[in-house]
């Protein structure tokens, strides 16, 4: 069965300026929701409605970008509502046929052939059909009755039409169709099954009991003998998925915030202008005496009140001349002195009656007029612009202690977006309810604590929300009721996006909920399956929602989790340097590449091992056998690099383990299918694994 995706282009000025709503759409779509009866029909799934005024320049920009032949997804087949009557606005023919490669005079024929059938006011419509591209459009009238009535003639011939678009030869088809007949007539025996012949019929709605009544998709419905047995989704490149993610981000607010340790990691949506002077006095650097300068070396008696940490300088009296004050580091410098001379450059010449003050101090360093004193606002001016919008509060803690140090209690910053995060499948148990030994068949979920560890460790805030079971209402239900809370900016799932027949994600988030599907397959590995979605129109919006679906595999969803993300949720915090941070090293040892691009999961350092430092071992058999690598190593690069283990699985977190970076590797090609020892890799460091293993 081959799969194409439609999309629906609402022409209407009065739906476009909200005046009126659209019942075309959701009827057309409930249409393609019917599984075609013959088991040789292709599957038509709905990608996306956009709803543009009558104007010609607005419906060829659409139309263009549906039939970019580098749309994603792509889009087979365009359905337009509207427009196409013989009043002034009326101006879909005018937009779509220029843009026509080729016209499909059966297609209008046929609907107007109907049309005229029912009234004969159908002479008043003037619908175009026609190939842009790889892409057939057929622009149907605007009326909900009459859009589906028209939709229902053509489709009988709409999978074949498409077929032929896309390049399939006729009699191949045809040749397709009379094998797929008769298998299905006479299936192998091993396969018969006398129970159910294929005239099964997918209800053009169905009650999904979420408050949205989106309906669910064929693709759900279908059963599992039908199922596309090739994911409609192409395969995107990294660098694409990664530019897809950057053009969804969901714009986040500002907030104010109380300034303290929780403001570490946040942004700042405003300037921080000093009100005060750093230090608001003249303060002593060191421990010492407060003196002339002028007055050089010699034997000064001391005065009996000293300058603390603490002393206010309003306490402080005149230091008389020719007299010394012993002062802290820090504390404020008496009036009548303009430089401290060091402890340690004097000496006890008398003591005081009590036995205990100094009566007398010999000073023996010459200092300079403001040696050893912090002038007033010689830290941070008073009005000095102290740190901008877009700065990071970093972890460095030297922009929060300038923010305390300058007694502002809050700031503005950009909000943090909020992560849902869930597992999906039948077989996960949660780690509260597990008893000690699982039925085989059960797992234990590994996935949802694993990313809400690392998100929450990139100061993300992570709400929970559990492990939903592998069924099309579960997901439906589940996906319904986090959608709409208000609470919840990001939704990261694991599993359930591959072919399986219980992989039910992708369809839910598409039909169930009504969410775009950005990209459903990354040319990667691991984590092939990766599927980026956004609900919602607006980015700006506070239910528009970004959810990424990473792939079950436990290495699969870790490795996506930090490559898509974590990025992601850094850009929308604002964060200086979103991506992870990346550097070449040396590999230390021959790889052999996949036909993918793979993240290969590494152990960086920053200094050369030796025998008697290696690095760790990370060996499949798990022997803990030292590494001979290491005392082969005769690399003087400062940064070198280890696969954790050569063997690696996107099943095995054990071929994770210590992993403190991924080595980009690029697929192998006919004339390159190793990487030697020697060469310089590429790594993303996993940030703050990375402080385990540098020296
Ligand atoms: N016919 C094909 N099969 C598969 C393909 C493919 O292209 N065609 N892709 C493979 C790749 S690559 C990956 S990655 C996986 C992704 O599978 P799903 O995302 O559909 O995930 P599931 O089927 O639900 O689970 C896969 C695997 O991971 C285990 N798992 C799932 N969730 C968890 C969890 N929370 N904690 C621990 N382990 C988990 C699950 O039990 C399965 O073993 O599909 C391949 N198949
Ligand atoms: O892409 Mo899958 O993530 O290899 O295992
Ligand atoms: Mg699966």
């Amino acid at each position: 069965m081959r799969a194409y995706n439609v999309a629906i282009l609402v022409v209407s000025d009065s739906v476009s300026q909200g005046k009126s709503v659209d019942q075309t759409a959701a009827l057309l779509q409930a249409e393609l929701a019917i599984t075609p009866a013959a088991p040789s029909d292709t599957t038509l799934t709905f990608v996306e409605t956009r709803c543009v005024p009558d104007d010609i320049h607005v419906i060829q920009r659409v139309v263009k970008e549906w039939t970019d032949p580098d749309a994603i997804p792509p889009v087979q087949l365009i359905l337009t509502t509207g427009g196409t009557g013989l009043s002034a606005r009326d101006v879909t023919p005018e937009a779509i046929e220029p843009l026509l490669d080729r016209t499909c005079l059966g297609f209008t024929v046929a609907m107007l052939t109907h049309s005229l059938s029912i009234t004969p006011m159908a002479t008043l419509s003037r619908p175009v059909c026609g190939v842009r591209h790889q892409s057939l459009i057929i622009t149907l009238p605007g009326k909900p009755k009459a859009a589906v009535e028209n939709f229902q003639v053509v489709r009988p011939s709409l999978s074949h039409a498409l077929d032929l678009i896309q390049g399939l030869s006729s009699r191949e088809l045809h040749r397709q169709l009379e094998n797929t007949k008769l298998t299905a007539v006479n299936p192998p025996k091993e396969h018969r099954c006398t129970a159910h012949r294929h005239h099964h019929r997918t209800p053009s709605t169905q009650t999904s009991g979420g408050a949205t009544g989106a309906q669910i998709p064929s693709a759900i419905e279908t059963p599992v003998a039908f199922r596309p047995r090739e994911s409609p989704f192409p395969l995107v490149t990294v660098p694409q998925a990664e530019a897809i993610i950057r053009d969804h981000l969901k714009i986040l607010p500002i907030e104010t915030v109380p300034v303290g340790p929780a403001l570490i990691g946040r942004t700042l949506a405003q300037d921080i202008v000093a009100p005060v002077p750093v230090p608001a006095y003249r303060a002593s650097i060191v421990d010492g005496y407060a003196l002339l300068a002028i007055c050089g070396p010699g034997v000064y008696p001391v005065t009996p009140y000293p300058s603390l940490a603490g002393t206010l300088l309003q306490e402080l009296p005149m230091l008389p001349v020719e007299h010394i004050m012993r002062i802290s580091t820090g504390a404020p410098v008496p009036p009548g002195a303009d430089a401290v001379v060091m402890v340690e450059d004097t000496e006890l010449i008398e003591v005081a009656a009590d036995n205990r003050e100094e009566q007398s101090v010999a000073v023996h360093a010459r200092c300079q007029s403001g040696e050893n004193i912090r002038e007033i606002g010689s830290d941070i001016a008073q009005g000095q612009v102290v740190l901008g919008v877009g700065d990071s509060i970093s972890v460095s803690g030297a922009e929060l202690g300038t923010l305390m140090s300058l007694g502002i209690t809050q700031v503005q910053v950009y909000r943090l977006p909020v992560v849902g995060v869930f597992s999906t499948g039948s077989e996960l148990s949660s780690a509260e309810s597990t008893p000690s030994v699982l039925p085989a068949g059960k797992i234990r979920d590994s996935n949802r604590p694993s990313l809400i560890g690392i998100l929450q460790q990139h100061g993300f805030p992570v709400v929970d929300l559990g492990i939903v079971d592998d069924s099309t209402d579960a997901v439906s239900e589940f996906l319904r009721r986090h959608t709409e809370s208000q609470g919840i900016d990001v939704l990261v799932s694991s599993g359930g996006v591959s072919m399986g027949e219980k992989d039910v994600l992708k369809s839910v988030i598409q039909h169930g909920i009504g969410a775009r599907i950005h990209f459903g397959r990354v040319n990667m590995r691991p984590g092939k399956p990766t599927v980026f979605a956004t609900l919602g129109t607006d980015p700006a919006a506070v239910d528009y929602k970004l959810l990424f679906a990473l792939p079950g595999n436990p290495v699969s969803a870790i490795v996506t989790c930090y490559l898509y993300v974590l990025p992601s949720l850094r850009r929308m915090a604002r964060q200086a340097a979103p991506d992870n941070p990346r550097l070449q090293a040396k590999l230390q040892q021959s790889l052999t590449l996949d036909a993918r691009p793979e993240f290969h999961r590494g152990i960086v350092m920053a200094h050369t091992p030796s025998a008697a430092s290696p690095p760790l071992d990370n060996g499949y058999t798990s022997t803990m056998g030292r590494p001979t690598v290491a005392s082969e190593v005769h690399f003087p690069a400062p940064l070198v690099v280890w696969s954790a283990t050569r063997h690696q699985r996107s099943s095995r977190l054990m071929s994770f383990r210590h992993s403190n970076c991924l080595l980009v590797l690029p697929a192998h090609e006919a004339d390159r299918s190793t990487l030697e020892a020697g060469e310089t890799v590429e790594v993303v460091l996993l940030d703050t694994l990375w402080n385990t293993h540098t020296t």
